[in-house]
């Protein structure tokens, strides 16, 4: 896999004990879609930047301290672009969540997430997140909807991808 050209993202979950922060996306990939808030990292930025800044510009939320939570590449069939999207947690930030033109957030009980209403892959890593578990894992889309292969471990490593980058 470490051939392949890669899309680095990030996905960013702002919790509180037993309630975690979601985005309705508003536009683009995964419109329509609650998700965590995070985006494409951009040239002259570490992911860890690119995460905090994407924060800030989709929900208002500014965070210093980050916790990398897990790693998650996603292929699509017939498309040679593997995205690898990093995935952070945090307790501790600042400001109320806000509309933007990207997302509109809620808060949401820990029992109460609505996958039905999410990407088909959240439903199995998110306990991993939620319980603080350090993870990797990979998916086969067929489409947007449909996993045709996946697996989750609990680790992760501390590098970070690859060779043949695009951003
Ligand atoms: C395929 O399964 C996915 N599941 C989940 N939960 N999240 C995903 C999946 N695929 C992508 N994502 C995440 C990764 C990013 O946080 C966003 C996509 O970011 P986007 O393409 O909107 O990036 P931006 O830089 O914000 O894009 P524009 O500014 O060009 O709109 O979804």
């Amino acid at each position: 896999m470490s051939e392949r050209l890669r899309k680095i993202l990030t996905l960013v979950f702002v919790r509180e004990p037993g309630k975690i922060l979601l985005g309705l996306k508003k536009r683009g990939f995964g419109c329509g879609l609650w998700n965590g808030f995070g985006g494409k990292v951009e040239k002259n930025e570490t992911i860890l930047q690119g995460a905090k800044r994407e924060l800030v510009e989709e929900c208002g939320i500014q965070a210093d301290v980050l916790e990398r939570i897990g790693l998650i590449n996603f292929e699509f069939e017939n498309d040679p672009v593997i995205m690898e999207v990093h995935v952070f947690l945090t307790f501790h930030y600042i400001g109320d969540p806000v509309e933007t033109e990207e997302m509109k957030p809620e808060w949401y009980k820990d029992g109460e997430i609505p996958f039905n209403q999410m990407w088909p892959d959240d439903k199995y890593w998110f306990p991993y997140m939620l319980q603080k578990r350090k993870f990797e894992a990979y998916f086969l889309f067929k489409g947007m909807d449909t996993i045709l292969d996946y697996w989750i471990k609990e680790s992760l490593n501390d590098c970070c991808s690859s060779v043949n980058k695009i951003i």
